[in-house]
């Protein structure tokens, strides 16, 4: 694979290192030098973060909150993140800028699809937070809607899991992992690694998913190039 741009859906645990919550910044320094690296070998990058490293709206549910405040607490969640991510690809020597799909104009740009197409066609690695910028959405479906309508090849999902498997791996030790299979057979299984509405948006633009873990140093410059392990779902 060597994709002119692509979307890269970052959970946002992934971001939070080995106390679980939060962010921690050695991880925030290796992955950004891993995003920083994909940038100056030409490949056009954006990210849409997740915010699980702060706040999932069912987390506010069971507190007691409604669904779309909780929601809007999960979406403030991904802009920190992507604040954060902003200044650390920057400080690993490639320019980066943070958009937010929540107008908030005194922390960053907001999102317009051509400025973030201007962004990208000049090298800068686009940081999008604020998932939809609506409620009842997960970042899942805000990356696959940004990918669609970036016009970038492939959606490549960096979790904690290497791939796709029958059941989540965490939870099912028996679990059996694909290496490919088609949007439509992850719908038919209803296998949550992502969710049905990102799987559907995806099928319908075409897009390849790749899921793999991000866990590694180099896990993203594996994938670009073909390598390292990972679960191709296509159409
Ligand atoms: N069939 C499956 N195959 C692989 N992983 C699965 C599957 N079903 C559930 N999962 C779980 O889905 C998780 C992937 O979602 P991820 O952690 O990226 O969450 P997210 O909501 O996208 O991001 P965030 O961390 O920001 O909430 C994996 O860590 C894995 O435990
Ligand atoms: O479009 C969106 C995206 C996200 N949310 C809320 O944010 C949290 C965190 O996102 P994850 O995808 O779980 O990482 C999510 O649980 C939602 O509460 C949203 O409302 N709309």
């Amino acid at each position: 694979m060597r994709p002119k741009r692509v979307l890269v859906k970052l959970s946002g645990e992934a971001l939070a290192g080995p106390q679980g919550t939060g962010l921690d910044g050695g991880t925030l320094v290796a992955l950004a030098a891993d995003i920083a690296h994909a940038s100056r070998e030409g490949v056009e990058v954006g990210i849409v973060v997740g915010g699980g490293n702060f706040f999932r709206g069912v987390q506010g549910l069971n507190k007691g909150l409604d669904r779309t405040t909780a929601d809007s607490i999960g979406m403030l969640g991904t802009v920190m993140n992507a604040l954060a991510l902003e200044h650390a690809i920057e400080a690993a020597g490639a320019p980066a800028r943070a958009m937010s799909a929540v107008p908030m104009p005194s922390l960053c740009e907001s999102y317009a699809r051509k400025r973030a197409l201007d962004h990208l066609s000049n090298g800068k690695v686009v940081i999008l937070g604020g998932g939809t910028g609506n409620p009842y959405f997960t970042t899942d479906t805000g990356a696959a809607l940004r990918a669609a309508e970036l016009d970038c090849s492939h959606l490549l999902k960096a979790t904690q899991v290497d791939g796709v498997y029958s059941a989540d791996p965490k939870k099912d030790p028996s679990a059996t992992r694909y290496d490919t299979l088609t949007h439509e057979e992850a719908i038919r299984r209803d296998l949550k690694v992502m969710d049905t509405a990102a799987f559907a948006l995806a099928r319908d633009a075409l897009l390849t998913i790749v899921v793999f873990s991000i866990a590694e140093t180099g896990a993203l410059a594996a994938v670009l190039r073909g390598e390292g392990r990972a679960t191709y779902v296509t159409p």
